[in-house]
């Protein structure tokens, strides 16, 4: 059937033939050279189709056969492949071999070809024409060099990365951590995010999706998710896929990065950063409220003794244990923290409407901690034990931060100056008229 379909392209060759000055111009449109094979393979004819190309030598082709010349590089499984067809006396196109030219570079040249029969069908060899296709593969090169660094950067990217639409439809899912997807992998693909996340995971999606879609890129948008393992943080980035509603989604867990910069590394507690925001937060809550609330101002009696006596370590180990004695103590919805040094502060809330209740509250929730933690800390085979001075500030309504920790503080130095190992308790309203 090929060799029936060969010889009808023949015949057309030579009734183009007729008006071969147009035959050899249309051909010189489409190809660089042209050749000749005998019936044994070797190429015998090696032209151009026109003048001024630039070609590598033609003649150090003549006498080889393609994948025995020393100029052209064809790997074994194209070599086999060749060699088969023409065996078959097959027609082929589009063949591509590499020819190695002498400044050590390579040129990629794209073959075609027909057998030649005679009427009784014998074979006489091959024709066929090589056009230049050293820029296309340069091109298919690049790409593929692109590619290959892109999937390098990838997997060197420990986050987790989505490609998503306007409507929240995934399209695609890439995780290097499978363990920090809320979601199986396979269950991601062509399925909304209302249907997979938590109500408030979407909305912060959709938000960082909407800035993204006005300006092209979205940043810094943090949420929270229930993993197995706990409780992790992240941070999305989002970019606009050019001139689509689509979206590349990058995620980073920033679990630990969000402990260390607002947790303390000692004690575990909320640092200073975390704690004045969360006191500030419970503050704008009380304001429209009726109950009383209470600062405490919560410093250790002569730490400084404990690092002198006993050394840093073991000052350390008394710090860790009294952060954990208070937070048993103190309610863990209200704000509690290490200020720095050995100092701490705690935020009572919902104390009730009424004052003479709410102080009893705060007299008993400091003599706990003052219990509780003066009690005996173990530290290599002794015991280490510790006091506390507390200064704790009553108050309700609207209330700067600043002033009211400057009242609790000098509430505890007052402890202190009453000999230390004491709680002094005082109604910001009182103070305010002093201070
Ligand atoms: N081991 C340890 N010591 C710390 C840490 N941070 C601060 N300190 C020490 O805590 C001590 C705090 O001492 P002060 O509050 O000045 O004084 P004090 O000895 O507690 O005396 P009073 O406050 O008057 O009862 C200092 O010696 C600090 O070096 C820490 O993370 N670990």
């Amino acid at each position: 059937m090929e060799s029936v379909c060969a010889e009808r392209r023949v015949a057309a060759g030579e009734r183009l033939g007729g008006d071969g000055a147009l035959a050899e111009a249309l051909l010189a449109q489409v190809a660089d050279w042209r050749w000749a094979m005998d019936a044994e393979f070797r190429i015998v004819r090696a032209e151009p189709l026109a003048e001024g190309r630039r070609l590598p030598p033609l003649p150090a082709l003549i006498g080889y056969r393609p994948w025995e010349c020393p100029a052209l590089v064809l790997d074994e499984r194209r070599r086999r492949r060749h060699e088969r067809l023409l065996w078959q006396c097959q027609p082929f196109r589009g063949v591509e071999l590499a020819w190695r030219t002498d400044r050590g570079r390579q040129r990629w040249f794209s073959i075609s070809g027909v057998p030649r029969l005679d009427e009784q069908g014998h074979f006489h060899g091959y024709v066929g024409v090589a056009t230049d296709v050293t820029a296309r593969r340069r091109v298919e090169q690049s790409l593929r060099d692109v590619r290959a660094e892109l999937d390098a950067t990838l997997r060197a990217l420990p986050d987790l990365m989505f490609e998503i639409d306007g409507d929240g439809v995934f399209h695609g899912v890439h995780a290097p951590q499978p363990e920090l997807l809320a979601v199986p992998a396979e269950r991601i693909v062509g399925r909304r995010d209302v249907d997979l996340l938590p109500p408030e995971v979407v909305r912060i999606t959709h938000q960082a999706l909407d800035q993204a879609r006005e300006h092209g890129a979205a940043r810094g948008h943090r949420y929270r998710i229930k993993l197995a393992d706990g409780v992790h943080w992240f941070e999305m980035s989002v970019a606009r896929k050019a001139g689509r509603d689509r979206y590349v989604v990058v995620v980073r867990d920033i679990t630990e990065l969000n402990a260390l910069a607002f947790y303390d590394p000692l004690t575990g507690l909320p640092n200073r950063r975390l704690l004045l925001d969360r006191v500030e937060q419970a503050l704008l809550r009380l304001a429209r409220e009726p109950d009383w609330a209470a600062l405490l101002f919560i410093d250790v009696d002569d730490f400084k003794r404990v690092n002198d006596t006993l050394g840093h370590a073991a000052g350390d180990r008394v710090l860790q244990e009294l952060a954990q004695r208070m937070r048993a103590v103190v309610r863990s919805s209200d704000p509690l923290g290490r200020l720095g040094g050995d100092e701490f502060l705690a935020l009572l809330t919902d104390l009730g409407t009424d004052l003479y209740s709410a102080r009893r509250t705060v007299q008993r929730v400091g003599s706990q901690l003052r219990e509780r933690l003066s009690q005996p800390i173990a530290w290599h085979g002794g015991v280490v034990t510790v006091s506390l001075s507390i200064g704790g500030v009553l108050f309700r309504g609207a209330q700067q931060p600043d002033r009211l920790m400057q009242a609790a503080d000098q509430l505890m130095y007052r402890a202190k100056d009453r000999g230390k190992n004491a709680i002094a308790i005082q109604l910001m309203s009182a103070l305010v008229r002093r201070m």
